[in-house]
């Protein structure tokens, strides 16, 4: 069925914006230095994943200044839906991983079972390192395993369902350039 735009536009009037563009640049600005810190002469491979990764690995992609492959994964749960469910694999890596560092971007780190799949994956592909880099971090007790943390995160955000800056609601507003929650969740 075919999504009604009019609903899709009346969620983002109604939605509280948690975080705007100015405060998701200032993060990323010090994930940047972060990651340069540790991982410039790594000659790392860094993996978006597809789709949420979108945005946040392309803005902070051109914040590091040092040599590095560039590809994608594309693994999915929630397949626009609010809730997660089980990890379903699009695209899986092209490069050879043996000895590699690898850096992977992903928009959020919610109940981390996706991170924590796709971790497991790099290493069983041989990596030397993995390393995870989130824009958001969910406050709440549902990791995947207790202490859960990204290697670099750039902003902490409440248990709500939250949209923007690749982040959907219903497939919708990734494009928003800040971080939404939905109304009443
Ligand atoms: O920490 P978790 O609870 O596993 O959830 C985090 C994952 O959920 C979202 O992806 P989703 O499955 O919605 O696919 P998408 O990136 O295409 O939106 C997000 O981009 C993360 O990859
Ligand atoms: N859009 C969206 N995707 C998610 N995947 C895991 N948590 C969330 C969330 O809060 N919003």
């Amino acid at each position: 069925m075919p999504i009604d735009l009019d609903h899709v536009k009346q969620v983002m009037k109604e939605a509280d914006c948690l975080y705007n563009q100015q405060q998701i640049e200032a993060a990323m600005d010090s994930m940047a230095a972060d990651i340069t810190q540790t991982l410039q002469d790594s000659n790392p491979i860094v993996y978006s994943v597809m789709n949420g990764g979108l945005i946040i690995a392309g803005q902070l992609l051109t914040r590091l200044n040092f040599p590095m492959e560039v590809g994608y994964l594309h693994a999915t749960r929630y397949r626009n839906k609010l809730s997660g469910g089980e990890l379903f694999w699009k695209a899986r890596a092209e490069h050879s991983l043996v000895g590699r560092s690898v850096l992977i971007i992903d928009d959020i780190l919610d109940e981390g079972h996706t991170l924590a799949a796709i971790v497991e994956y790099c290493r069983d592909a041989g990596a030397e390192q993995v390393l995870t880099c989130v824009l958001l971090d969910k406050r709440h007790d549902r990791k995947a395993y207790e202490g859960m943390r990204a290697d670099f995160t750039g902003l902490d955000v409440e248990d709500r369902y939250l949209f923007g800056f690749g982040l959907d609601y219903k497939g919708y507003w990734r494009n928003a350039a800040g971080i939404y929650a939905l109304k009443d969740h």
